[in-house]
């Protein structure tokens, strides 16, 4: 019998997911520079008229995903607001991802996971892993229980083409007493924290997968913001912070810079218009603000 060499052949292995860095960096450039935030506040529920149950919920959170997400670049759904309703709210959170995710945005799941390493790559599975019914583009994790405690997430993320952004310096004022601390190796947390981020970064073109959040509220982040990946910038509008804080708190690192914004273009719906509106104009007060190219 003749032999067939491609019959017992392994199976050709998958072609390697194109890195989320990359992916990022395409949707900004093709969507604009901005991250708007799905934080249905019970407040804001309440203000679009509807109630704080999960059909007021599921509602709102499919009204932004209609306005937004064939336009913004990236929406960043905050899971506690869908946790709070148990599992029939995370249940509006996974159809919110895979909607917002087919009509073309990136999907930064604000879940700020921190754990011992074991536990650690459960949370990847939830959120990294590409079976998972919460598979996202990336997931915002906390380094505080020791950068190297995220490594589970840190490779699954590399192994399905998806970003993290570990907490650095937080948009609260509380942050500084841990993330400015000087740890036993001289540097401010918040640094080692950034400069590990450096590392996993380390080459990548056209930017890294690792991302750093960074609250454009700071004063002066006297840190070291240059990590070759995004740097999520929350705390424009409702905290505070403007597109025009951005260069003076980011310096050099502000074209690397993910706006993020919640409340103060949520506060515009119900309206499909008003939204869309609202994300438009800080999309073009970013541009405005870092230059012709931002
Ligand atoms: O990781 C975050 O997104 C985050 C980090 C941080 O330092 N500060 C901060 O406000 N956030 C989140 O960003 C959003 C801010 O919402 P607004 O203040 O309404 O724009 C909330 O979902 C916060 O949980």
């Amino acid at each position: 019998m003749p032999h067939h060499p491609t019959a017992d052949a392994a199976p050709a292995p998958r072609p390697a997911p194109e890195p989320f860095g990359a992916r990022l960096h395409r949707s900004v450039e093709a969507r604009g520079r901005l991250c708007v935030g799905i934080d249905p506040h019970a407040s804001l529920l309440t203000a679009w008229g509807l109630d704080d149950d999960v059909a007021g919920l599921e509602r709102f959170t499919r009204t932004v995903v209609e306005a937004l997400a064939d336009r913004v670049a990236v929406l960043k759904p905050q899971s506690a607001f869908f946790e709070r309703f148990g599992s029939r709210g995370v249940a509006v959170l996974e159809r919110a991802v895979a909607d917002a995710r087919a009509a073309g945005a990136l999907v930064l799941m604000d879940a700020k996971r921190g754990d011992i390493g074991s536990t650690m790559a459960a949370y990847a599975d939830a959120y990294l892993s590409p079976d998972s019914p919460l598979f996202s583009d990336a997931v915002t994790v906390s380094p505080y229980l020791g950068f190297g405690s995220l490594r589970p997430a840190v490779d699954a993320a590399r192994a399905a083409g998806c970003g993290l952004f570990a907490l650095a310096l937080t948009s609260n004022p509380e942050g500084a007493s841990v993330q400015r601390a000087v740890g036993a190796d001289g540097l401010p947390v918040a640094a080692a924290v950034l400069r590990r981020l450096a590392e996993e970064n380390a080459g990548a073109r056209p930017l890294g997968s690792f991302g750093a959040v960074v609250g454009a509220t700071l004063a002066d982040p006297g840190v070291d913001l240059e990590i070759n990946g995004p740097l999520l910038a929350p705390g424009v509008g409702a905290q505070g912070a403007t597109p025009a804080d951005l260069p003076r708190v980011f310096g050099p690192a502000v074209r690397s810079v993910l706006p993020s914004v919640s409340r103060d273009v949520l506060r515009h719906g119900p309206g499909v218009g008003p939204l869309r509106e609202a994300a438009a104009r800080l999309v073009d007060e970013v541009r405005a603000a870092l230059g012709t190219d931002g």
